[in-house]
């Protein structure tokens, strides 16, 4: 996959495939803000823990391989996490990915961009204090596996060692977009909104810390 649709192809008609990446500490509100943004502004939205989810519901080895990895709150290699999205992205007929838990280390940035040779347009980060997120997920209630406080602790701490380096990179590359998280859903919503209607020129300044949930 490039970044152009494969159908346009020969039709000299190239259409640019625009991809966000939502990436946040486990329960900081990637879904929940998810399912607005694609609402609001046209995104098809794909989570990839649901695509490994429901690679486990398939019964597949790669599947039972993924369940274990996750009651652990470990990171599913990146090969067999990025071809599970392409495939995902290639079924659906969208040219707006709004791409929910993902990268979560600097293994998947760089799957994702020798696989696909895309890169996101921007990424947002829903950055939010962890005891409120520990609450959030502690009350969650969809029966989740990793919904529990030892895979919790161990989810916040894989967040902390390999995701916050990914979003180091995306911040010295000037595609940061950062959020107040710990807010009501509304609020930060309206912060959200904020970021994909302005778009491209919405860039942060670099900061020494740039995430609340660094501060523990
Ligand atoms: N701003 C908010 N204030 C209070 N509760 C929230 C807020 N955002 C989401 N929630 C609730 O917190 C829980 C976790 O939210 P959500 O599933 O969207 O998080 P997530 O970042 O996708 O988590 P995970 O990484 O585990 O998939 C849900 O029960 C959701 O309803
Ligand atoms: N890029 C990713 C995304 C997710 N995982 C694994 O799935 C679990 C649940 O993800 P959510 O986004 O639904 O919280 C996560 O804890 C990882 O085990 C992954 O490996 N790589
Ligand atoms: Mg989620």
């Amino acid at each position: 996959m490039d970044s152009h649709k494969e159908g346009d192809r020969g039709s000299g008609k190239q259409k640019k495939v625009k991809i966000v990446f939502v990436i946040g500490g486990p329960g900081s509100g990637k879904g929940t803000q998810c399912k607005r943004i694609a609402q609001q502004f046209g995104y098809t939205h794909l989570s990839v823990g649901e695509l490994l989810r429901q690679e486990i519901n398939s019964g597949s080895e790669t599947g039972s391989m993924i369940q274990k990895i996750m009651k652990e709150g470990k990171l599913v290699p990146s090969d067999v996490t990025v071809r599970l999205l392409q495939q995902a992205m290639q079924e659906m007929d969208s040219d707006k990915f709004l791409i929910d838990g993902f990268p979560r280390n600097e293994e998947n940035v760089q799957t994702f961009e020798n696989l696909t040779k895309m890169e996101p347009e921007f990424v947002l980060l829903l950055d939010c204090p962890q005891d409120e997120m520990e609450r959030r997920l502690l009350s969650r209630n969809e029966g989740r596996e990793d919904d529990n406080i030892e895979t919790i602790r161990k989810r916040f701490k894989v967040f902390m060692e390999s995701t916050l380096p990914a979003v180091e990179y995306y911040e010295s590359k000037g595609k940061l977009r950062k959020v107040d998280a710990g807010k009501s859903i509304d609020e930060v919503f309206e912060s959200v909104k904020a970021i994909f209607s302005q778009g491209k020129d919405n860039k942060v300044r670099p900061s020494r810390h740039c995430c609340k949930c660094l501060i523990l």
